[in-house]
């Protein structure tokens, strides 16, 4: 079987890394992992007792330790969080050891898909709907100078998805992380 470079996905909360990254690395047979969910059971708490006890910064700490470590493995497929490009150190990690997915939908559905979920503290505020739009303004560049290609979920069925990531990776299938493009920056969509 040709080696298969490691799979990473980015984007704003509620774009469907998450519930993609696992449909896809079960097609693909690969080992999933989900940063968040692997911060929760290393901590035995939830992301928002983290955020209250440790603060954001104290997350995002954890959360730097969990992708440098998942990253160093081989063919894996990686659900991030959304604030993961937020720390120059992680863009570098997941650029240099992996293909890189941006995952996108509009900021409605993103809403749509968050609202009954009280595990995102960075929503649970008077306006979840401008956080959102403020959180995409200042990362969107982020997501586009770490990603490899973009793929947009919106309207989309998980299916469907995951069957265009897999047709548009196809191509890095054999060749080392190192190998493969790093950047969208001055790419339009
Ligand atoms: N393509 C899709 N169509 C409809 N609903 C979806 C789709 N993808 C995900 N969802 C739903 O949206 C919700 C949020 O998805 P998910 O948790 O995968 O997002 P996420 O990008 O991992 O968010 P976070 O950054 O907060 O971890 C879930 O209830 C999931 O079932
Ligand atoms: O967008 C963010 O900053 C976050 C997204 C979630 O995946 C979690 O990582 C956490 O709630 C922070
Ligand atoms: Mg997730």
């Amino acid at each position: 079987m040709q080696a298969l470079p490691n799979l990473f996905l980015i984007g704003p909360m509620g774009t469907g890394k998450s519930t993609i990254g696992r449909a896809l690395a079960a097609e693909l047979q690969r080992d999933f992992f989900d940063s968040d969910h692997v911060i929760e059971q290393r901590c035995g708490c939830n992301i928002p007792w983290i955020f209250d006890v440790e603060g954001e910064a104290g997350f995002r700490i954890r959360e730097t330790q969990v992708i440098d470590e998942i990253t160093r493995r081989q063919g894996v497929v990686l659900a991030t969080g959304g604030g993961a490009v937020m720390h120059p150190t992680n863009r570098r990690l997941l650029r240099e050891r992996g293909v890189v997915i941006y995952l996108s939908t509009t900021v409605e559905q993103q809403l749509r898909r968050t609202a009954r979920d009280r595990n995102r503290p960075l929503l649970q505020c008077e306006n979840p709907e401008q956080r959102l739009r403020d959180l995409l303004e200042q990362r969107d560049p982020l997501y586009r100078e770490t990603a490899t290609l973009m793929v947009s979920t919106d309207r989309r069925s998980p299916r469907s998805v995951v069957a265009e990531i897999r047709r548009r990776t196809r191509r890095y299938a054999g060749s080392t992380a190192y190998d493969c493009p790093s950047s969208l920056s001055g790419y339009s969509f």
